[in-house]
């Protein structure tokens, strides 16, 4: 009930006429606010009358669907009760059809005016006389209790005429039978079933209104208590009244007891039991939203709580008040006198300004009179306030009180009109935060200070540890410095020994291919010689029939100094001594051949020992780089000593020369005395080979050593010029010996200038061509090899047709031996590069790479060699710019050669190999080739696998300068 002094925007009425005809009652309206709320337009309850355990119902406090600030209109809801006829109206035989008609169905009530007329009004609900209590209780306080438990404040108020049930309806204990419970007992005990004991707070004072006194019921001393108004909210509060926890129903149905004892009552004439005072139950609900987890707490409450910073405890406060009002009857109808009259009229006093109150509420009135009676004060939240209120108004059967009956329905009609604003309070508890942070700061600073204690303790440790750590530290970090120093020395001297170790391993990579080469060399001559030894026996016939020879003719020339001097004795006898002289020498001399043969043989053994072993060590060495310098000591100083002991044995081959012609000399001057034949060996001797007898290379006197004494002879004898002619002999074993002789020969530089002057190379050419011996053959084609070294040379071979009698015998012979002398006559040529069209021409490179079915390694290698010296001279001609166009050697197949036979074991072949793929790598128009072939895979590898870092660094640089590899090497 707001009195002007109040917010204006609480006051409101429904504006929908009045409801004291059928017609107007049909228009009122009944607001709800929010989809939750029950039929009844209140927020359900969960009632568990009978239950010990107490639950909150989870979304009790989600009700309100607007936030704190905003208010929910909500009309006073009225009902309407009628009392059972007691005994007095069935002696009167009353009967309800004289008074009231209820329509419960149709929620109306028709009060009769006569017996012809009758006045309907529309009540939120009607209860017949046989309404029980738990349906006066659902129907018309249970949504009170609700809103109440939700936050809101509430009012239930009976209102009627004396003895008409308001006490019965409201104040019933029910002790004996809870179905008799009143709507105090039932809305305590819903109260308590949907708040938490430990959480929630329910308290309730106990008052009466009587003579305009306000009375403590649970503590009587308490008289005339003071009602305060917030001046702010408009708050009404009795600070003076007892209040008092309630724990459970129990408890509370005990205080409900004492104070219904203290109520005072009166007896009236119509009432003995009537209650002369106001009754006012205040139930106060204090629920916190702290502790409960965020489902059991209403959305606005947790945005409230998020918008508070979160922990802030909030406090929903709400007040019930349960109003069971004094009997409202007409002072001269109830025949009070004196006291009671006087109570009375406070009574009426109080009603009288309650419905004026409402009145003006229900009119709109800017005039809300509610400071005429304290009843109107403490009621002022419930009327035109932020409560819901319900009224129940009761009447009687009896049409004896037809104008109290009649006074009652107009009060409650003039209620319904009546529409608060009801408004959820919610305060922050700022005691229990206060408490909360206070034990938050004692914890905190407790828990500082035994940190700070623990620091101090742990500060002197720290500091005795930092100083060890720093202590510590400092050894490690001079340690480190030592050992980085360490580590940097170390670094540096590997570094060093690293590049030292590579340098040598260049040098000896180095001269292990010169030693190999000269292995090679070494090799070839072993076998000629020993194929120069096989024939030893034919060049011993060959000396015998020339010594025969020679003492043929020295016989002859006796027999001419005997024919011209037989007179002669002394010198017949000192003949016959030289002859005999000369005969015990040549025994002598052929003794000491044959001697020197054996021997020489022995030394050939030996030598091809050594030599075998040596192989065997650069077999090693190839497999075992660590080894190389040893081996190759061993190796040279072997062939050191080997070369000495030659030396040697050349220089007691010439010593016996020398005596030989001594004593030939002897022979001839002793024959003729003057030396008049002398002139013929001097001839011979004249045509004896500058070069012959000279100091030769290693292996040139190695392949000479049984061959020379008596080849000497023979060119003693006939000469180059002869012996070439020999070349042309029809005497197979002629031609053998003249084509070995030449070919002997030919391996010394100095001689072949000579040869080829002397028609040495035609006549080998000749033979080439001619000559189905493989001897020849083989020994013809080493000659032409010599030769082929020189640039001169090759010239004319080529325009004479060699390589193409190269190539043919290469395709008549398998004998490795032929065939390595043709292949490397044929590599010889390759190095030249004017004469490279003529070679393909002839089929030389053809039958060079076809050479390489033999599998022999031999042979093998000189192909190797061709190729690389093909490449080179093209790759040269190519970058000087007189040379274009793809490498004739790819028409021949060369470049699939190549990449079948870069795996070879032998490092010589295989250096070969890679020169030759690099050298026609660089040729742009070569590129082609190696994309389509694959062949680019191979120069990578070479790149990167191969022993010569020169060869390495050129198939990089081919490699790189190239886009087509660039592109191929990409994918
Ligand atoms: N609905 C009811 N059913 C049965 N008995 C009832 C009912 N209403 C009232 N009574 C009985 O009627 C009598 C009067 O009721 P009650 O004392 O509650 O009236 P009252 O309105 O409170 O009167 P007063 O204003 O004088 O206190 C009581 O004996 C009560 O038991």
């Amino acid at each position: 009930m707001a009195s002007n002094s109040g917010p204006k925007s609480l006051n409101r009425s429904q504006n929908n006429g009045s409801s004291n005809t059928s017609n107007n009652s049909d228009k009122q309206v009944i607001h709800t606010t929010s989809s939750s709320k029950s039929s009844s337009g209140h927020p359900p309850v969960r009632s568990k009358p009978n239950s010990a355990k107490r639950s909150v119902t989870p979304n009790s406090r989600a009700a309100n669907p607007n936030n704190n600030d905003d208010s929910e209109p909500a009309r006073v809801r009225v009902a309407v009760r009628v009392r059972p006829r007691d005994a007095e109206d069935l002696n009167s035989e009353a009967d309800y059809a004289d008074c009231v008609e209820l329509q419960p169905e149709l929620k109306r009530l028709k009060l009769r005016k006569n017996n012809w007329n009758a006045d309907s009004y529309k009540f939120d609900e009607v209860f017949t006389d046989s309404a029980s209590q738990r349906r006066v209780y659902e129907v018309v306080a249970k949504p009170v209790v609700e809103s109440v438990i939700n936050g809101y404040n509430g009012t239930i108020m009976a209102y009627g005429q004396t003895g008409t049930g308001k006490t019965y309806t409201m104040g019933r204990l029910g002790k004996h039978d809870p179905s008799e419970r009143g709507i105090m007992v039932r809305s305590l005990e819903d109260i308590l079933a949907n708040t938490s004991p430990t959480l929630d707070t329910v308290e309730i004072s106990y008052l009466q209104l009587y003579l305009e006194s306000i009375q403590d019921l649970l503590a009587p001393e308490k008289n005339n208590i003071p009602i305060a108004e917030d001046p702010k909210t408009g708050e009404v509060s009795l600070p003076g009244a007892a209040v008092v926890k309630i724990r459970d129903l129990d408890q509370f149905l005990q205080l409900v007891q004492i104070g219904e004892s203290n109520r005072h009552a009166a007896n009236t004439k119509m009432n003995t039991e009537s209650s002369r005072s106001h009754a006012i139950l205040m139930v106060y609900i204090q629920r916190s939203s702290l502790g409960k987890a965020d489902n059991e707490v209403s959305p606005q409450d947790r945005d409230s709580k998020r918008s508070m910073g979160n922990n802030m405890n909030t406090l929903h406060k709400s007040k019930l008040l349960i109003v069971d009002l004094a009997g409202s009857e007409r002072i001269a109808k109830s025949g009070a006198e004196g006291h009671m009259l006087e109570e009375t009229k406070f009574i009426n006093l109080s009603l009288t300004s309650l419905g004026k109150c409402i009145n003006a509420l229900a009119e709109n009135s800017s005039h809300i009179p509610t400071r005429d009676s304290k009843l109107t004060r403490m009621l002022r939240d419930s009327f035109g306030g932020s409560a819901r209120t319900s009224l129940i108004i009761t009447i009687g059967p009896s049409a004896r009180h037809h104008a109290e009956t009649s006074s009652t329905i107009m009060f409650g009609q003039r209620a319904m009109k009546v529409v608060n604003m009801l408004k959820l309070k919610e305060e922050f508890d700022y005691e229990s935060l206060c408490r909360k942070l206070e034990n938050q700061v004692d914890y905190l600073i407790a828990e500082n200070e035994r940190q700070q204690k623990i620091r101090e303790d742990d500060k002197e440790e720290m500091e005795k540890k930092l100083i060890e750590y720093r202590n510590s530290f400092a050894e490690v970090e001079s340690s480190l410095d030592a050992r980085s120093q360490l580590f940097e020395n170390e670094n540096n001297r590997l570094v060093s020994e690293n590049q030292r170790l590579l340098d040598e391993l260049k040098l000896q990579k180095d001269r292990n291919d010169v030693l190999h080469d000269q292995v090679a060399r070494l090799e070839m001559s072993l076998k000629q010689s020993k194929q120069n030894q096989l024939e030893g026996s034919s060049y011993q016939k060959m000396l015998a029939d020339t010594t025969q020879m020679y003492e043929k003719k020295i016989a002859e020339l006796m027999e001419q100094i005997e024919d011209e001097h037989s007179q002669i004795e002394r010198a017949e006898d000192q003949l016959a001594k030289v002859k005999q002289m000369l005969s015990d020498h040549q025994k002598s001399t052929e003794r000491q051949e044959k001697q020197e043969i054996d021997d020489l043989k022995d030394k050939l053994q030996k030598m091809c020992q050594v030599y075998d072993k040596t192989v065997n060590d650069f077999q090693s060495l190839k497999t075992e780089n660590v080894e190389l310098l040893s081996e190759k000591a061993t190796s040279s100083e072997e062939l050191q000593k080997l070369t000495q002991k030659l030396s040697a044995e050349e220089k007691q081959r010439k010593h016996m020369e020398d005596e030989f012609y001594k004593l030939k000399k002897m022979v001839a001057e002793n024959v003729n005395g003057n030396g008049d034949k002398s002139s013929t060996m001097k001839e011979i001797n004249g045509k004896v080979h500058p070069g012959f007898g000279n100091s030769l290379s290693f292996s040139r006197s190695f392949q000479q050593r049984e061959a020379i004494p008596r080849v000497s002879k023979i060119f003693e004898e006939v000469g180059l010029e002869k012996t070439i002619a020999m070349l042309k002999s029809q005497d197979l074993e002629v031609q053998i010996h003249a084509v070995k002789a030449v070919a002997n020969l030919a391996a010394e530089d100095s001689n072949q200038e000579k040869i080829v002057e002397e028609g040495g190379l035609d006549a080998l050419l000749m033979l080439l061509g001619s000559s189905e011996n493989t001897t020849i053959h083989r020994v013809a084609s080493g000659a032409i090899a010599n030769l082929a070294m020189s640039e001169k040379n090759q010239g004319l071979i080529m325009s004479k047709g060699g390589a193409h009698l190269l190539a043919s015998i290469a395709s008549k012979t398998d004998d490795p031996q032929t065939l390595r002398m043709v292949a490397g006559a044929i590599a010889n040529l390759c190095g030249n590069q004017k004469l490279h069209a003529s070679l393909k021409e002839d089929g030389a490179i053809k039958a060079l790479l076809g050479m390489g079915g033999s599998g022999n390694s031999d042979v093998i290698a000189q192909i190797a060699r061709g190729m690389a010296n093909f490449a080179k001279c093209e790759s040269r001609g190519t970058v000087q710019g007189y040379r274009k166009g793809r490498s004739l050697l790819f028409e021949d197949g060369a470049l699939p050669w190549l990449i079948d036979n870069c795996a070879t074991n032998s490092s010589s072949t295989r250096r070969h190999i890679e020169l030759a793929l690099c050298h026609l790598a660089q040729n742009d128009e070569n590129a082609p080739d190696f994309v389509s072939s694959g062949s680019v895979k191979e120069l990578m590898r070479i790149s990167s696998e191969s022993t010569r870092e020169d060869i390495r660094n050129l198939a990089k640089k081919t490699l790189k300068l190239n886009p087509m590899f660039q592109s191929e090497m990409e994918c």
